[in-house]
């Protein structure tokens, strides 16, 4: 390597394409009450029916559809009213011909009825005589013991996060551990001279705090992954090395910040070399383009720009769905998004993605412009706009999608 140039620079297409490390973390049993954002390693299916008896959807009376067959406000059907359900209970009456028994919301159909009437077109006109008004079908008002799902059936796909509702569904079936991919750990490894960590109250001319750990941490999070500040390496031949060394062997993923660009002391890329295998460095996106993609014994590595903007969209376009991946999640749940007209004139060099930081307000998108050096560019924003590769640019009063941040 040269030290003065990318020797493999990639598109981040080519990236998403090629970088794809085979690495997936181990199955464990989760709790139910933890297993929020939690990737199942298989479909979890449903031990039994559900809900596991045929239940009333409306208040109303239990009855069997034909004799309400032809029932009108000027002809109702009259039926002798037999009893009633109670709420969580088996019904102790069934329902004849020319009868009908008053049934909850949710509660068990008896045997002999096929509809439930709701209560509203219906009137006890006489006591133990039931009008109904209006005539219903057979399976009306009710669900099946099977509806929910069969036995068997797929309550949450393999692959894909629980969400909330899922939660529910697995609840209502009586799943209360599941089986899910443990969360990836991420070394965040942070290096430079100048690099002192968060807590350091006063700065001497010269110093940083470290900066983008904090931020990689949360985007590690927010991906399911259980973030590991494994502190700061200066700039000096081997100490780089030696920390991820120290961090694969407890790591899913190793993040190094900063020191992958082209300067003499930029390190990454070396000390990377010495231990695994770089697949690329340097990728055509703005900000960002300095970055490194690794594999050191069988734990994928990211070398991310030190400019913490830089490295926090690398991140978000390359470490994130790695995040994921890595947890089982091959389609990562979409960020929210929103349709804008751009304020102005949007440059980019074809065949380079640009992901610019925009603030929204009424449908128009403002670029917020700045150098990568700048945090508050990011803290500005409401989400960004990506320039697609091919594009030399976007006019403004283009109509584009801008990714929200959370
Ligand atoms: N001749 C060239 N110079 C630079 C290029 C280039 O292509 N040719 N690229 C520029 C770009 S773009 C970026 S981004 C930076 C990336 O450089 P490195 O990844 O090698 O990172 P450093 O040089 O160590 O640091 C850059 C900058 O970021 C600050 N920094 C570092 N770590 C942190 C941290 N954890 N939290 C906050 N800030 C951090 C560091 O102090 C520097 O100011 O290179 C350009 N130069
Ligand atoms: O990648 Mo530098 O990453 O454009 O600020």
């Amino acid at each position: 390597m040269s030290g003065r140039e990318f020797f493999t620079a990639r598109t981040l297409a080519e990236v998403r394409e090629g970088f794809r490390p085979a690495r997936r973390t181990p199955a464990e049993l989760v709790p139910l009450a933890r297993a929020l954002r939690r990737v199942p390693v298989a479909g979890i299916t449903a031990p039994a029916d559900l809900p596991g008896f045929a239940r009333s959807t409306v208040d109303g009376f239990a009855v069997r559809a034909a004799d309400t067959y032809g029932a009108s406000d000027g002809l109702p059907s009259y039926l002798d009213l037999l009893g009633a359900v109670r709420m969580g209970a088996e019904p102790d009456v069934a329902v004849r011909p020319g009868g009908c028994v008053a049934m909850p919301t949710g509660g068990v159909i008896p045997a002999g009825a096929d509809a439930v009437v709701m209560v509203e077109y219906t009137a006890e006109t006489m006591p133990g005589t039931i009008e109904v008004t209006r005539p219903v079908a057979p399976g009306a008002g009710i669900v099946r013991a099977d509806e929910d799902v069969a036995r068997g059936g797929v309550l949450a796909p393999a692959g894909r996060p629980l969400r909330a509702p899922d939660l529910g569904f697995l609840a209502a079936a009586g799943v209360n551990e599941i089986s899910a991919h443990r969360r990836p750990r991420v070394a965040i490894v942070s290096t430079g001279d100048e690099v002192v960590p968060p807590g350091t109250a006063r700065l001497t001319a010269g110093q940083v705090r470290a900066a983008s750990a904090s931020a990689l941490a949360g985007l590690v999070a927010d991906a399911g992954g259980e973030p590991w500040i494994a502190g700061i390496v200066p700039d000096e031949p081997g100490a780089l090395k030696g920390r991820v060394a120290d961090v694969l062997p407890e790591s899913d993923l190793v993040v190094v910040s900063a020191g992958s660009s082209v300067g003499a002391r930029d390190e990454t890329a070396g000390a990377v070399a010495a231990i695994g295998e770089v697949w690329c460095h340097g990728i055509a996106i703005k900000p960002g383009k300095p970055t490194l993609l690794a594999e050191c014994s069988g734990v994928p590595l990211i070398g991310l720009p030190g400019n913490p903007l830089s490295a926090l969209v690398v991140f978000g376009q390359v470490g994130v769905p790695l995040v994921w991946r890595i947890a089982g999640c091959e389609n990562p749940p979409p960020q929210p998004g929103t349709r804008a007209r751009l304020s102005r004139d949007l440059a980019s060099a074809a065949g380079r993605l640009d992901v610019v930081q925009v603030a929204v307000r009424d449908g128009v998108a403002e670029p917020i412009f700045g150098p990568s050096a700048l945090l508050s560019v990011l803290a500005r924003a409401d989400g960004y706009v990506i320039v697609p590769e091919p594009a030399t640019g976007l006019d403004a009063g283009t109509e584009v999608e801008v990714t929200l941040y959370r």
